[in-house]
């Protein structure tokens, strides 16, 4: 007998397509949101496998949801070398509401994703706080670290030549 509600659970992930615009490119964002919950462990694996960015998800006003966090931080780094690491605390809007009920000192977030080297944003899917920003910073990061990579993958480019194709080379048309 299930203990919690699955029908308010993820079951498996769901799959969204979100087309963004950095400068002058378009880039389609694949974005799975894949099930928190440790029964669905094992199928989560599969969804973020290859993946080149992950959100990971914590809930601003629950410290347990913090070290869930960093389990899937840790999985990330050991299985996905080619993933940049975006940690978002959810439900910012209940901390508007009453500071008291951060449950996670944010120096001690600072600190955390300064060792990870990792993006922190505090996002509210009620108010949209932040949400907006996070997935421009995911698209702009992945249309950036591509731009290098090329460079630095290929026989090498003259960094002076702003003029480079290198420069506006695109992920998704
Ligand atoms: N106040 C507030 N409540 C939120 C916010 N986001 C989610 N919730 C509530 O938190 C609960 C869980 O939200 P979900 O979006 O289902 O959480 P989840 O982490 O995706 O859960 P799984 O599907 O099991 O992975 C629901 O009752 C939501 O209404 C938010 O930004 N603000």
């Amino acid at each position: 007998v299930p203990t919690t509600p699955l029908a308010s659970q993820t079951i498996g992930a769901a799959f969204v397509a979100k087309v963004m615009t950095v400068g002058e490119q378009t880039v389609t964002l694949g974005i799975w949101d894949t099930a928190g919950s440790e029964r669905y462990e094992a199928m989560s694996r599969i969804y973020y496998r290859g993946a080149r960015a992950a959100v990971v998800c914590y809930d601003l006003t629950d410290s347990g949801s913090f070290q869930r966090a960093k389990f899937w931080v840790n999985e990330l780094q050991n299985c996905e070398e080619g993933c940049r690491i975006y940690l978002c605390g959810t439900k910012s809007d209940l901390l508007e509401e009453d500071r008291r009920k951060r449950g996670v000192d944010f120096h001690d977030v600072q600190d955390y994703v300064d060792e990870i080297k990792a993006d922190h944003f505090e996002t509210s899917s009620k108010t949209g706080q932040s949400v907006d920003e996070l997935f421009q910073k995911v698209a702009e990061d992945y249309v950036n670290f591509t731009a290098f990579q090329v460079m630095t993958e290929d026989k090498g480019v003259n960094l002076g030549q702003r003029n480079s194709p290198y420069f506006y080379s695109c992920c998704h048309h």
